[in-house]
């Protein structure tokens, strides 16, 4: 656009966010009868398991299905992570949602079934209710007394603050004034201060002084001088998740390891204390449990030992709501030599309500592209996307959807602002999909290392 100009950090951040393969879900698409929409939140189709998982939702909104457990079984690429990431944004901030992958609790830094207690209590919420005092007013006057030039002493001031009914002067610290002076609060603002932290926040500009205009900023909030007493007592909440609970109490640095994400292994000791507290807090009416969702994708990864833990997880009173997903057939059970559907056994099974995703027709792969094309802010011609379409059809969604940011980066060789058929095919003659892959495997079966598959032969999977 002519004369807006953008900087590289800022457009550089916009690209990252927008990489992700899921960035265009908002949500399940669903309307008030939970119906699913055709195309809706960036959801497009699979209507049948968008509308059962917006009942699970309903369900989880309710309270109602804490512990219990939820398979989306389908075929790769059928949306099972999609429909889980339309799930977390439906739910809102306050839900926790934890997302991983089977595959991730072989770490060597702590034991499976750690890994796992920890992914559970990521998925549980703790809302918390404080009672905080604050002092909220307009400001009359802050007036600072600036030390001798030469003299180290602490800079002094005093603030005059009032309400409707009243008006009284207050004497500031150092680092009041530093807080006043960072968040360049002056005669005229709405603030609240934190006693207890001595935090500010300005809650914005007095309506009396709407006509100075020197003090005000284009995004400038009008509010009303506030009334009554100067101080209140105001109720906050917060909601943490089990797990920080857990790691502020297990370590001397406390949060700090919560940003570093080295947690290591928490004793079960002070789990318990924890789980002790909380329950006492929620008998005082101080705290309650917002139970979240924990996604396990790729689940036929996890072997029989965490199939079990996960058997009696999900009996414990806080268990979150766990959802998982495979793309696996009739399949052995990792760590013992029997089969079984999904790769799950039997008992955890029985217990999984199943939602199948099923493949996409020929329309719906057009509307998913046309989605990802937008998102990626990629101008494609109408022929190029039919083209894109049958290649899905023929190949896979993934593999499709791969090849809107590689024929726009040839499209930009070209110097053309709109992707075209011929850019298309170039980046599918240039990029194999798995079949033309293992198609050229086969024929050149003899000159690769560790060959299992006989020249002539077709491509038999390789059972571990
Ligand atoms: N119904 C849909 N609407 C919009 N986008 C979708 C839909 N289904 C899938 N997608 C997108 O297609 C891509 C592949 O889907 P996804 O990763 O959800 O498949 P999956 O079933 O989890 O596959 P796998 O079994 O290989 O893990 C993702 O980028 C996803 O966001």
């Amino acid at each position: 656009m002519a004369g807006v100009k953008t900087t590289p950090e800022i457009k550089e951040i916009t690209k990252i966010e927008r990489i992700g393969a899921h960035s265009h879900i908002r949500g399940l698409g669903l309307d008030d009868t939970l119906e699913a929409r055709a195309v809706s939140q960036g959801m497009v189709g699979q209507k049948d398991a968008r509308r059962a998982a917006g009942v699970i939702l309903k369900m989880i909104q309710a309270g109602q299905i804490a512990g219990r457990a939820i398979l989306l079984a389908g075929q790769p690429g059928t949306g099972k992570t999609a429909i889980a990431m339309g799930m977390s944004k439906a739910l809102g901030e306050e839900t926790p949602f934890a997302m991983m992958a089977a595959s991730e609790i072989f770490s060597l830094e702590m034991s499976k079934t750690e890994a796992l207690s920890q992914a559970f209590r990521k998925a549980i919420g703790v809302r918390i209710k404080e009672e905080t005092e604050i002092i909220e007013g307009e400001v009359v006057e802050i007036e600072i007394d600036r030390p001798a030039a030469t003299g180290s002493a602490a800079k002094t001031g005093k603030v005059t603050l009032k309400t409707t009914e009243m008006e009284t002067i207050y004497d500031l610290g150092q680092k009041m004034i530093e807080s006043l002076q960072k968040e360049k609060v002056q005669a005229g603002d709405v603030i609240a201060i934190d006693k207890a932290s001595g935090r500010i926040s300005k809650l914005g500009r007095s309506f009396a002084r709407s006509r100075d205009y020197d003090a005000m900023g284009p995004a400038t909030k009008f509010v009303q001088c506030p009334e009554g007493e100067l101080q209140k007592r105001k109720e906050v909440v917060h909601v943490v998740t089990l797990h920080e609970i857990d790691v502020i109490n297990s370590r001397s640095q406390g949060f700090l390891a919560l940003f570093a994400g080295d947690t290591g292994e928490i004793r079960s000791e002070v789990r318990e204390q924890i789980d002790g507290k909380v329950a006492e807090w929620r008998e005082e009416g101080k705290a309650d449990i917002v139970p979240g969702v924990l996604f396990i994708d790729e689940v036929h990864m996890l072997d029989i030992e965490c199939f079990s833990f996960l058997n009696r997880a999900l009996e414990n009173d806080l268990a979150p709501i766990v959802v998982v997903a495979t793309n696996r057939g009739i399949t052995k059970i990792r760590g013992t030599n029997y089969k079984s559907p999904h790769g799950i056994p039997i008992d955890l099974l029985d217990r999984l309500l199943i939602i199948q995703t099923k493949p996409y027709s020929e329309e719906e792969l057009r509307l998913i592209i046309d989605i990802r094309c937008e998102e990626e802010d990629v101008e494609m011609s109408d022929d190029a996307k039919e083209l894109l379409t049958k290649i899905g059809t023929e190949t896979s969604l993934r593999y499709a959807m791969q090849l809107i940011t590689a024929s726009y980066l040839i499209s930009k060789r070209r110097k053309v602002a709109e992707v075209d058929i011929e850019d298309v095919s170039k980046a599918y003659s240039l990029f194999c999909d798995v079949q033309r892959s293992s198609q050229f495997l086969k024929e050149y079966a003899s000159d690769y290392m560790f060959n299992e598959i006989k020249a002539t032969g077709d491509a038999q999977p390789m059972e571990s």
